[in-house]
């Protein structure tokens, strides 16, 4: 096959490194997850309905048919609140239309929630545990945990050590037996010892990983929600959620708890988490309830809670799904075939052993240390006679137990659980355990501009407009009235973000995106009265903003029959689709040749200094010509629009990118940046953080348009690919052809993402890192690592740990394989010369003990170094046991064997 690279004859040459099995691998275990996820919503579901028909029969026969149906008592309150819990819960299941108008809509609901659909819910303490205390927590309960000694258990249950155990329990007794109590047990009871010893450590290691998982799954599930208490937002846990939350809903999140869609626009859901069907719903009015645990495909709005934890059918699905810790690594599952072959190799010289010394003891050619002869048929006791069978066995065992190689997986596991924790402080959640070992072989890194490679804190420091730059950026004393209107109507309406104006007076409170919160708060500087402004107009239909497209738009009704739609975007696409601006005293200029050209020239200014620009522009349009019965499917006129204004928005560098991106280097790791932002911008940035060599080619194919990478023929996509350093302007699905053209000509690609169309790149890499803080929850889940503070120099310190699991597994190895070969030569030899193993049973048993457990331990858990990140990558190709590597085993094994076999034959006469 393509991918499997081997290297040379014989079950080390599957040992190479190979990199797409772990792809494969990881669908194989996603599907086996989803298949039980299948089922168990399938018997939920199932169970749902029959609680419901049973509930309906009962209350039927009990009361009014009506107040039944509803199920909503007015006059007998529970616990204050004038619905009853199951009756909520059956709203949730059925998710009828017909009881939810009853009940007077999403306003009457929220008014018998004793919520309020602008404002939330008080945010105080009492309020919430109120309502925790009613209708329950966003939580559900965990499956047990398998105690301590279900691991103690399991360890037990290897079959070398069960052997070793019986051999212990004869040799203990029969030595008790012969040389008494006192002096008797030695063997037995250090055998005993060291079995206990190696289930000891297993069991405790094993058990602290499942810890270390159960944490990182809770890590993993808790997730940071926004919700609006008191008419401000808040970030939330998604556990602290109560009924009667209103939580706004943005591309990609979760939808947090099960609830009433309140107010949306375009806003599609994808359910096939719950529903299993693929296709995306799109909810509104007729269509507004909402199933947690399913993602937002597109567009926003806000939704009130009706059902959170263990009530909703996420919650049941999560409570009873099992975690999944039981993941293998294909490193881990290599080493494991490579650790039963030693261990066979090591059994047929176990037989091979207990062969020759029992042939050597019942013929009677061993001597005991005072030259008598141990063994003579007839006269020796059948005591003692079974005594030396099972010395001999024991022997056998033993080696068995030497040569297979437990410390290898042991060590693999160790390494990673190590790692992983200490990546965890570096800022670096691992989602799944083996992406720390592919790390390790990156040979690339698409990194994400805004946010990695940036601060993400962006400021509007320059604004043109009406054919003139303001100064300073929020100077508008030289616009009409009129015009200034206009802009800041566009400013407030056609926006994600909030502004929060504290009543006591103070600062005001903006949330979105950062780009809006730049943009918003440019506004308040130019005097935005944010709420009036928005309640002078209403909002029609929205355009939600998206990569694949690089604006949004909103169309708002101004007055009974005026409507204005106003855009705003990446300022060279929307300046593309304007025939017109606005000029100082607000009347509507053509745009010229020249003008064109003026604005082209200032948006390239202001790209080149590396700033952002967005521009603002808008057309009017007639009430006549919106189609009022599906203004859902409307799509807003984008061209003929009149240019309102442009703004640069500054986004520092991130500190300490610029060495991180020299780090890379060093390592031979080629960072490349792919950006939706503009090809200028992103040429400035990566100047500024190393990315770029001022003293380099700056041109294509080094730097290019997301759309002229596109529009390559795949061939010739691969032949540039490798030279591509910054690329502009990209659209989600550029990001994905990229990958896979780095892929295909052999390289091992690490992608950052943080949007929903992101994922299907992240899926495709090798590695998918996906952003902690701006990242949305669908392109976390296509993640592999999550990288918490979303800076560039986290994603190099993951390197720098894979590399550091990589050589320290490389270290074991060849440590293991050392001592290995040299134990069991050594012992085969002295076994057929002499009769004898120059190791006892125990001895070598203590010997394996401290070999395997103690050396794994040790070894795995050494950190990182700075060498490590002056190698060149590993990459794909290179197989695991490396040529040196084996040059080095041999070389030393031989030595090992020499000076032992010396000692064993000669040495009392040196
Ligand atoms: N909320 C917004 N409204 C309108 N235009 C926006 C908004 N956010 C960004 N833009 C414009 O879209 C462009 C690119 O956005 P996009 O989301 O593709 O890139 P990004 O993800 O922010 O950047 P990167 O890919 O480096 O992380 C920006 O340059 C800006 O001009
Ligand atoms: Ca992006």
């Amino acid at each position: 096959p393509e991918f499997a690279v081997a290297t040379g004859e014989g079950p080390f040459g599957q040992a190479a490194l190979v990199l797409n099995a772990s792809r494969r691998f990881r669908y194989t275990l996603d599907l086996k997850k989803e298949e039980e996820k299948e089922i168990i919503r399938r018997t939920i579901r199932s169970h749902a309905q029959v609680i419901r028909a049973v509930f309906l029969f009962k209350e039927a026969g009990e009361n009014d048919p009506r107040e039944a149906y509803t199920g909503i008592k007015f006059t007998t309150a529970s616990r204050g609140f004038p619905i009853e819990m199951e009756k909520l819960k059956t709203l949730n299941r059925d998710h009828d239309s017909v009881l939810l108008q009853e009940i007077r809509g999403v306003k009457g609901l929220s008014d018998l929630l004793k919520s309020n659909l602008d404002r939330g819910i008080n945010p105080t303490e009492d309020e919430l545990l109120q309502r925790r205390d009613v209708f329950g927590a966003n939580t559900y309960p965990r499956k047990k945990r398998k105690s301590i000694l279900r691991f103690v258990f399991d360890a037990c249950k290897d079959l070398t050590l069960i052997i070793l155990m019986v051999a212990a329990a004869i040799s203990l007794t029969l030595g008790m037996a012969t040389e008494g109590v006192k002096e008797g047990w030695y063997e037995g009871g250090s055998i005993f010892l060291a079995v206990f010893l190696v289930i000891l450590v297993t069991a405790t290691s094993d058990y602290r990983q499942s810890l270390q998982f159960q944490h990182l799954n809770e890590e993993k599930q808790n997730i940071q929600v926004e919700v609006l208490r008191g008419g401000k937002r808040f970030r939330t846990s998604i556990f602290d959620l109560v009924v009667g939350d209103v939580v706004p809903l943005n591309i990609g999140d979760q939808v947090p708890a099960d609830g009433i869609l309140i107010s949306g626009h375009s806003l599609a859901i994808d359910e096939s988490s719950m529903t299993g069907e693929s296709k995306t719903v799109h909810k509104d009015q007729k269509a507004p309830f909402l199933m947690s645990g399913c993602k937002v495909a597109d567009g926003y709005g806000s939704m009130l809670v009706t059902g959170v934890g263990i009530n909703t059918e996420w919650g049941q699905l999560m409570a009873n799904l099992s975690e999944d810790n039981g993941e293998e690594t294909p490193l881990q599952v290599r080493l494991n075939g490579v650790a039963t072959f030693i261990g066979m190799v090591g059994l047929s010289v176990a037989g091979v052993v207990l062969g020759v010394l029992a042939i050597r003891y019942f013929t009677g050619h061993t001597k005991n240390p005072d030259g008598t002869v141990q063994f003579r048929a007839g006269t020796t006791g059948l005591k003692q006679g079974f005594m030396g069978a099972i010395r001999i066995l024991t022997i056998a065992v033993t080696i068995v137990v030497v040569a297979v190689p437990e410390g290898l997986p042991l060590a693999v596991t160790l390494t990673l659980a190590y790692s992983m924790r200490k990546m965890m402080l570096d800022k670096a959640l691992v989602r799944r355990l083996s992406s720390c070992e592919t790390m390790g072989s990156a040979t690339t890194i698409c990194s994400d501009k805004t946010g990695t490679l940036t601060l993400n804190k962006m400021t509007v420091v320059e604004a043109h407009f009406i054919g003139t730059r303001l100064d300073p950026c929020d100077d508008v004393r030289a616009i009409s009235s009129s015009s200034a209107a206009l802009l800041i109507e566009g400013i407030a309406q056609n926006t994600t973000g909030t502004v929060f104006l504290p009543e006591d007076g103070g600062a005001a409170d903006v949330t979105g995106s950062p780009t809006e919160k730049a943009i918003l708060s440019w506004g308040l500087k130019i005097g935005m009265d944010f709420n009036d402004v928005r309640s002078k107009s209403s909002v029609l239909h929205v355009f939600p903003f998206n990569s694949e497209k690089k604006r949004g738009g909103v169309a708002v009704q101004v007055s009974d029959t005026g409507v204005h739609i106003h855009w705003k975007g990446a300022a060279e696409l929307v300046l593309s689709s304007c025939k017109s601006w606005l000029s100082l005293d607000g009347s509507v200029q053509p745009m010229g040749a020249q003008k064109r050209n003026e604005y082209k020239k200032s948006i390239e200014d202001m790209a080149k200094s590396s700033l952002r620009c967005v521009a603002f522009a808008y057309c009017q349009c007639d009430i006549e010509k919106i189609p009022k019965e599906d203004i859902a499917d409307w799509k807003l006129p984008e061209e003929d629009l009149t240019l309102l204004g442009i703004v640069g928005i500054k986004d520092p560098c991130r500190p300490g990118v610029r060495s991180a991106v020299q780090l890379c280097k060093n390592a031979g790791v080629k960072v490349r940046m792919v950006t939706g932002d503009n090809i200028e911008t992103a040429k400035a940035i990566a100047l500024e953080c190393g990315i770029l060599d001022a003293n380099g080619v700056i041109s294509e194919p080094f730097v290019i348009e997301g759309k002229a990478f596109r529009e390559m023929s795949e061939i010739a996509r691969g032949e540039i690919a490798d030279k591509i350093t910054v690329m502009g302007r990209s659209s989600p699905n550029d990001k994905l052809l990229l990958v896979q053209a780095l892929k295909r000509k052999g390289h091992v690609v690490a992608v950052t993402g943080d949007g929903t169309n992101d994922a299907p790149a992240l899926h495709e890499a090798d590695i998918g890192l996906a952003m902690g803080m701006s990242g949305t929850e669908v392109a976390k889940e296509s993640s592999d690592i999550i990288i918490l503070d979303d800076d560039f120099t986290s994603v190099v310190k993951v390197v720098r740990w894979g590399r550091s699991v990589y050589a320290n597994i490389q270290k074991f190895i060849q440590f293991q394989l050392t001592v290995n070969v040299a134990a069991l030569v050594i012992n085969v030899i002295a076994a057929v010369s002499s009769g004898d193993v120059p190791l006892n049973a125990v001895e070598l048993l203590w010997v394996n003990l401290i070999m395997d457990t103690l050396g794994a331990l040790a070894l795995a858990t050494e950190p990182p170094t700075d060498n490590l990140m002056k190698r060149q990558p590993v990459g794909r190709r290179e197989p695991l046991v490396t040529n040196i590597m084996w040059r080095n085993l041999f070389v030393q094994a031989i030595y090992q064997i020499a000076i032992l076999l010396i000692f064993n034959f000669s040495g009392k006469k040196i």
